[in-house]
């Protein structure tokens, strides 16, 4: 009995290593941007004989645990891959339930992200969301607009190409106004178009589900980004697992293509 007692660490237990863990990574460099591929929730789903949409809002379920994890690490700017261009290509059902998702989220957790100073930004296309997202996201950005804590900042009908196409585009009309010359053309020309202009660089990309591709996410931005793939679900995805993934990030002597 007293081994059965011995080897089943209590909540409590679990919690102060938890918190000792964090305490440990604080003190350390700790990334000041993560970008996270939120992937795995139709197999998630699928694995418990569930429909693939409930794997999706699970993995909503998840983004509201992670966030206040990455507030709680120091994390400054936590960007999530929700919805990519080609995800358009989804049975309508789905991309339907996909793009009342935001509503649901900041419906439940608006208050709580503006109680945890949270400033909520996005990435991507707008204009082509449906009407109801595209308020509710508004709204959420509106009412932390001066918020100063964690951004946490939604990829939503995102595209790394169709940025990067933008991004010539303007230098093309710049170029054809006289505004700039061919040899004024650089690389933080090239960053200041980008949609992420205002953010640091991520400094690690997590992707979950064991998929090892970038899948058109900030192809420009992730340069230089410590990758960390887990075959970790999404909607598994948890407060231990973010943890160790920072701290192998610690672990890892980054050069920058240095020696
Ligand atoms: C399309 C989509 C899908 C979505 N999933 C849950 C997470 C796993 C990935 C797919 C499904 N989540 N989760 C949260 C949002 C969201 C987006 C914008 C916003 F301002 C607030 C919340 C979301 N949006």
């Amino acid at each position: 009995m007293l081994e059965k007692i011995w080897w089943k660490k209590s909540p409590d237990v679990e919690e102060k290593t938890l918190s000792f863990r964090v305490d440990e990574v604080r003190q350390k460099i700790v990334p000041s941007h993560v970008a996270i591929i939120m992937d795995g929730n139709g197999r998630w789903a699928k694995q418990r004989n569930l429909p693939r949409v409930m794997g999706h809002r699970e993995g909503m379920n998840t983004v509201r645990k992670i966030t206040r994890f990455a507030n709680r690490l120091g994390i400054r700017v936590l960007t999530l891959y929700a919805f990519s261009t080609e995800n358009w290509k989804r049975p309508r059902f789905e991309v339907d339930f996909l793009m009342k998702l935001p509503v649901e989220f900041l419906s439940t957790y608006l208050p709580e992200l503006i109680e945890e100073n949270v400033r909520v930004e996005m990435i991507g296309d707008f204009s082509a969301l449906p009407s109801h997202t595209q308020k509710a996201i508004k709204n959420a950005m509106d009412a932390t607009a001066t918020n100063d804590g964690l951004v946490l900042n939604f990829a939503m009908n995102y595209g790394s190409r169709l940025e990067l196409v933008d991004v010539v585009k303007a230098i093309g009309e710049m170029t054809k106004n006289g505004e700039i010359r061919p040899e004024d053309i650089d690389e933080a020309l090239i960053e200041s178009k980008l949609m992420t202009s205002h953010l640091p660089e991520p400094d690690l990309l997590i992707r979950t589900s064991g998929e090892i591709r970038l899948s058109n996410f900030m192809l420009w931005q992730l340069a230089y980004a410590e990758f960390n793939f887990t075959d970790v679900y999404w909607p598994d995805f948890d407060e231990e697992c973010l943890l160790s993934a920072v701290e192998d990030f610690q672990a890892r002597c980054r050069r920058f293509g240095g020696v």
